[in-house]
């Protein structure tokens, strides 16, 4: 895989941080999470492929040790807030002396500088700061957050993990490590770069929702069919609109013009008409096959099963017949490789790990025996 033999050290976080974690275990790197000790479960739900180690880093010899561990590690991933590392002797000055080839990578909401640095935040405040928030949302409507996908996710952990992939590259050349300063407002900015620069040619010119692709455009929307269910409708050309009207049975010369912003509503109103006609499994056989840009929306129910998911084995089952998304993009000769093992609970793998990283027998159970270190001893392999 494309990342073997790539030793990252997770330290446990909330949601960014774990999926930045995987993606780079879905691709081969060996990720350990360094999770607290006295938790009773991991909340981690993507933990796929990972280990854990539950390190006390309120403890001196926790510090040492995570310390010890990242000298032999190419990555360390940590998702506190401003300060929280260097309070604990564990900030980039510390490490990067220790091991100057050390990607250290900070993955937070405003960064490492700034006057909200040190401030609390979610994905919904990071999107509020990057400007997008302010422009999703239907006509007339608040502003609303397209669930933590956009700062936590697109901005925050997968954003992260190009940086920590760009510094593994560069590593190749200089040799150096580096330090990575992931503020999840900019990566959300970052993704929105196409709202930003697009705004000049005028097609974010309209308020909120009114616009061509915010659900403003009535060949750029979902519709409600008979059953409940809806289709998605994305014609923004004219000649896929060609086919939108065809498939809806409408007829192009008695309606108005496409892009006659004025009479939306009146194309919406007949289009909602139409797609309450039939049903989902109706419309996606009218419109299966043609260049129409009309899918049926999908839930997750229906997802895995729909031909086109299932050609390309585009989800996995994991060993407990859980699915979710297989990794993409699909490499062809180093593709990733997805554990399908039950995740990690917490110090799980404290003993494993810690004899991986060289310590010995005697000082594992010393380690043990003074609460710096746990392992969960229902499912370790002791
Ligand atoms: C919208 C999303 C988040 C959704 C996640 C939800 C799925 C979960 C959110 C709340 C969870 C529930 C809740 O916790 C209550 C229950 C708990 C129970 O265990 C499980 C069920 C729960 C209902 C639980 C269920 C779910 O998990 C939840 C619903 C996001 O937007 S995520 C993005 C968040 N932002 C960031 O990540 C940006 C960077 N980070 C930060 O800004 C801060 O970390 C943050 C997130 C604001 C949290 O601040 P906090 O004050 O809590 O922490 P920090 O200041 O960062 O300091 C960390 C302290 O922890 C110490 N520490 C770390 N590791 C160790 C260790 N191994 N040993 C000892 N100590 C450790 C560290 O030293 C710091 O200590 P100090 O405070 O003394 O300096």
């Amino acid at each position: 895989m494309a990342l073997a033999g790539v030793r990252v050290i997770e330290l446990a976080g909330l949601a960014p941080a774990p999926f930045c974690g995987m993606i780079l275990a879905d691709f081969g790197a060996k990720v350990i999470r360094v999770d607290r000790t006295k938790v009773a479960m991991s909340m981690d739900t993507q933990a796929r492929g990972k280990r854990s180690v539950a390190i006390n880093l309120k403890t001196e010899a926790g510090r040492t040790l995570l310390r010890k561990l990242c000298v032999q590690s190419d990555v360390v991933l940590e998702p506190y807030r401003k300060g929280v590392m260097e309070k604990l002797g564990l900030g980039p000055r510390e490490l990067l002396m220790e091991n100057p080839r050390l990607i250290y990578t900070r993955l937070t909401g405003y960064g490492q500088s700034g006057s909200y640095a040190t401030a609390a935040g979610h994905d919904i405040n990071y999107l509020a700061m990057s400007g997008l928030l302010s422009r999703l949302g239907r006509s007339g409507e608040k502003p609303y957050a397209p669930l933590n996908l956009v700062a936590d996710f697109a901005g925050g952990g997968l954003t992260c993990a190009l940086g920590i992939v760009l510094a593994l590259l560069e590593r190749t050349k200089s040799g150096k490590g580096q330090v990575i300063d992931a503020s999840m407002v900019e990566g959300a900015a970052y993704t929105g770069s196409f709202v930003w620069k697009s705004r000049s040619v005028g097609l974010w010119d309209r308020s909120r929702g009114e616009n061509l692709l915010d659900s403003g455009a009535p060949f750029y929307d979902t519709y409600e069919t008979s059953d409940g269910k809806h289709m998605a409708v994305g014609a923004i050309e004219p000649q896929f609109y060609k086919q939108l009207l065809q498939g809806l049975g409408l007829d192009a010369g008695e309606l108005p013009p496409q892009m006659s912003f004025d009479d939306w509503p009146e194309l919406r109103r007949l289009f909602t008409q139409r797609f309450a006609s039939k049903t989902q499994a109706d419309w996606s056989r009218v419109f299966d096959g043609t260049d129409a840009c009309v899918t049926p929306v999908l839930t997750f129910d229906q997802v895995s099963s729909h031909p086109h998911n299932q050609e390309r084995g585009s989800f996995v089952k994991d060993s407990s017949g859980d699915e979710s998304p297989r990794p993409a993009p699909v490499l062809s000769r180093t593709p990733a490789e997805p554990g399908l093992g039950s995740n990690p609970d917490t110090g799980e793998h404290t003993v494993e790990v810690l004899a991986e990283y060289g310590f010995k027998s005697a000082e594992i159970e010393q380690m043990l025996a003074a609460g710096v270190v746990e392992c969960n001893a229902v499912k370790a392999k002791l």
